[in-house]
């Protein structure tokens, strides 16, 4: 375990186990629709390379790069669009692969762009939710575990851009967020 990390929430196995269970499913939802697959970048990289493995059907994928929180365990409330995406999404059934759903901010305001631009369908994958924390309402159409109200790292998450390449969810302790 990373010297960093004071417990390992949920392993790589449980990880890899679940993102089967999620393929199958959406391979079944999207049989024949061609989805539009999109990443939220940075954090859903992991997730997406792992999770469209898993599927059967055949898909496309695009990334789009959304930043809120910045070096700090707390949203600003502002999405910013970094990377917007490269195609156009106008009649496609969309799917947003997302990591973590925690006040809903980024998501809310992905759903809405995407429907604006005339997606025939807008569904949400997310590997993670902590229902706990949101300040909207929004719920993912496929989740794959739901989290306690901590900060978490790995599989993709950072803190202030570290960790994101543990291949477990784990808890900090404390003493790094006070560094
Ligand atoms: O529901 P919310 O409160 O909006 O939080 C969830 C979002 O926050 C994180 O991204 P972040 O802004 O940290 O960017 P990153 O993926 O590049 O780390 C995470 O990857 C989600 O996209
Ligand atoms: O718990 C979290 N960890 C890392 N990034 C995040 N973005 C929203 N929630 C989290
Ligand atoms: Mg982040």
């Amino acid at each position: 375990m990373h010297n960093d990390i004071q417990e390992v929430l949920i392993s790589e196995e449980e990880i890899q186990a679940k993102i089967r269970e999620l393929g199958s499913k959406l391979s079944a939802e999207y049989e024949g629709r061609n989805p539009l697959v999109i990443c939220v970048l940075k954090g859903a990289f992991i997730f997406m390379a792992d999770l469209v493995k898993t599927i059967t059907v055949p898909l496309e994928l695009d990334f789009m790069a959304v930043s809120s929180y910045g070096a700090s365990t707390k949203s600003s409330g502002v999405v910013k669009i970094i990377k917007d995406l490269d195609v156009s999404v106008e009649g496609r059934d969309v799917l947003i692969v997302e990591d973590i759903i925690d006040s809903g901010l980024t998501l809310s305001h992905l759903i809405e762009m995407l429907q604006n631009r005339k997606a025939k369908s807008v569904a949400v994958c997310t590997l993670f939710d902590k229902p706990a924390r949101r300040t909207v309402d929004l719920q993912a159409d496929y989740t794959g575990f739901v989290l306690p109200d901590a900060f978490v790292v790995g599989y993709g998450l950072d803190y202030a851009e570290h960790y994101r390449n543990l291949p477990y969810i784990g808890i900090l302790k404390p003493e790094i967020y006070s560094k």
